[in-house]
């Protein structure tokens, strides 16, 4: 049985949708992350969730119970909310201890709630201090251990590392995964950063303008996603989405022309191609030439800009030793067809297909106006 099920949810404010018909399942004990860029409806889903608002139809169900209907109190689900202002004029143990003392839970069960959760978060040094006397990392762990407090299978965390620094998201990131095994609990966890959502989790569902576009293991969506959008939101340097046509088995898309060994059921399509995808030199099956319009050097890594037959392109190339190209050079690109994903343009939908050869372009460099890099 899934720890949660969301089965047909809409949720819509003055007439505008935030959730249509939104259904999924979340496996017990799994660190599920809902990813989508702003406004994709993922606080409006967490809130309905823990019981803070309606939804306007569906309903969803806690380990085989429907829940819809009951309040934010009798449902066993431990919230960190995205804003999580602590009380200024409050300890750390007062604020941890807050949702219990509003519940008027007696003091020695609020005491040893809070010690467990302090211990988990390795803040119990900190439990007489006053929020203006923590860095930010530490109020965040603060307002983690108030959401941990309930006696939850389930855990859902909103955006919990927005606005943090990244040495300190990465260390969160790593406690948050250790907590989970440690509770053994259902997390859930929302961002709108696809490189946090691939580094938590085991599952991902992808949510845009209120929409599921993809759910399943986040490595499958990473790899061979089933959606134009996915591709689109999840990785980071962001893929390259050509628009391509399709005349009977032979497909355009930007500076690439290659075979089909079959025609597709669109004419219009999406290709798509991961920067990783794409290499300097020739000889991977599509060959053409592009003109490199900025360089980013991590140092093991290279992250080009680069243009060709009118299209911008994203490369990402390891380095060991060489230097990356220089702004401004014309570069010989190589792809193989292998690795490009098609999808239709009109409904995003990934299509299968097989490349019948590969075809030099020969696309001439592009010469457009130069950019200050
Ligand atoms: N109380 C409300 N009244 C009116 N509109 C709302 C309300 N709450 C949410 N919305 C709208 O619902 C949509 C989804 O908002 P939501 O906060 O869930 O997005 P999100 O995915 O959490 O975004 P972010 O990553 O920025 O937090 C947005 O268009 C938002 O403006």
């Amino acid at each position: 049985m899934p720890a949660l099920s969301f089965q047909s949810i809409s949720k819509a404010y003055r007439g505008r949708p935030a959730l249509e018909a939104l259904s999924f399942d979340v496996e017990p004990q799994s660190f599920t992350v809902i990813c989508g860029p702003p406004k994709a409806g993922k606080s409006v889903l967490f809130r309905l969730l823990v019981g803070l608002e309606q939804p306007d139809a569906g309903c969803i169900m806690l380990a085989g119970e429907d829940i819809t209907r009951l309040s934010a109190a009798q449902r066993a689900i431990g919230y960190v909310p995205q804003s999580f202002a602590l009380y200024p004029h409050l300890t750390v143990r007062q604020n941890i201890a807050y949702p219990l003392t509003l519940a008027r839970a007696p003091q020695a069960e609020i005491a040893r709630r809070v010690d467990r959760a302090a211990g988990i978060l390795s803040i119990a040094h900190l439990l007489a201090k006053t929020p203006d006397q923590l860095s930010g990392g530490e109020k965040q762990r603060v307002a983690v251990a108030r959401g941990l407090l309930k006696n939850a299978d389930v855990f859902v965390l909103d955006d919990p590392l927005v606005g943090l620094d990244y040495k300190l998201r990465e260390r969160l990131m790593d406690e948050l995964k250790g907590l989970r095994e440690e509770l053994k609990a259902t997390f859930l966890y929302a961002t709108s950063d696809s490189l946090e959502a691939l580094t938590m989790a085991q599952r991902l569902v992808v949510l845009d303008a209120g929409r599921l576009v993809e759910h399943d293991e986040a490595t499958r969506i990473y790899h061979d996603p089933g959606h134009a959008r996915s591709l689109d939101l999840i990785g980071f340097p962001h893929a390259n989405l050509l628009k391509g046509r399709a005349e009977g088995t032979r497909l355009t898309a930007g500076p690439l022309t290659f075979g089909l060994a079959e025609p597709l059921p669109a004419a219009e399509v999406l290709v798509g191609l991961r920067p990783e995808a794409l290499k300097l030199g020739t000889g991977a099956g599509i060959d053409f030439q592009g003109r490199v319009r900025l360089v980013e050097n991590l140092g093991g890594e290279a992250v080009v800009y680069a243009q060709a037959g009118g299209q911008d392109l994203t490369l990402s190339l390891p380095l060991s030793g060489e230097p990356p190209p220089d702004f401004d050079a014309a570069v010989a690109l190589t792809v193989d067809p292998g690795t490009l994903m098609l999808f239709d343009a009109a409904s995003g939908r990934r299509l299968t297909f097989r490349a019948a050869q590969a075809e030099l372009r020969g696309s001439e460099c592009d010469s457009g106006p130069r950019n200050s890099a």
